[in-house]
């Protein structure tokens, strides 16, 4: 049985080498979906009966691990120099810095590498995240996929 949560929050980013208008400064609003895989919960009388795990339970930790630390954040590439320079002159800035130019594919495989440790089989039901995307406009989105993309080897 697959589970989605969909979460949203606000971020600015550029794209640094992009030949049209995102290497400007700008904003998007993200929205992150989960989709974790799992045994539905039979135990009898338990309050997760009948769920793979509670959306509530879902969505708080892809906020407390994720979504706290990228909601109006600016998401920047190491490699931006500049831009990095600019926002460590404002004091105390909030600023993600990424190994990898932020757009919506890296963000979702970075997203799935903060939650893979996150979603825990508490119940023995086999929990598992399958797959995070991020729309980084309602009409374009990227998935990160447990074991189709080279970086999230292992993870299959
Ligand atoms: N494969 C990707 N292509 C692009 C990305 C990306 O992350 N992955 N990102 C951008 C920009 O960040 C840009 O903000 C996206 O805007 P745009 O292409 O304009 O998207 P819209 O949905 O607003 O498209 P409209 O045609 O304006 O409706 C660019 N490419
Ligand atoms: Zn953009």
């Amino acid at each position: 049985m697959l589970i989605t949560r969909r979460l949203e929050f606000d971020a600015g980013h550029r794209i640094p080498n992009h030949s049209s208008n995102c290497r400007h400064l700008h904003g998007h609003r993200y929205a992150l979906e989960v989709t974790l895989s799992g045994n539905i919960i039979t135990s009898e009388g338990a309050p997760e009966q009948g769920m793979v795990m509670d959306f509530a339970e879902v969505k708080a930790i892809a906020q407390r691990h994720v979504v706290d630390a990228w909601d109006h954040a600016f998401l920047v590439y190491a490699q931006d120099t500049v831009v990095v320079e600019f926002l460590r002159s404002l004091p105390g800035h909030k600023t993600v810095v990424l190994a990898a130019p932020p757009t919506a594919e890296n963000l979702a495989l970075e997203a799935f590498r903060i939650l893979d440790a996150a979603y825990r089989d508490v119940y023995g039901n086999q929990l598992k995240l399958e797959r995070v995307r991020v729309y980084e406009t309602p009409n374009c989105w990227a998935d990160a996929v447990r074991g189709q993309d080279p970086s999230l080897q292992g993870k299959g």
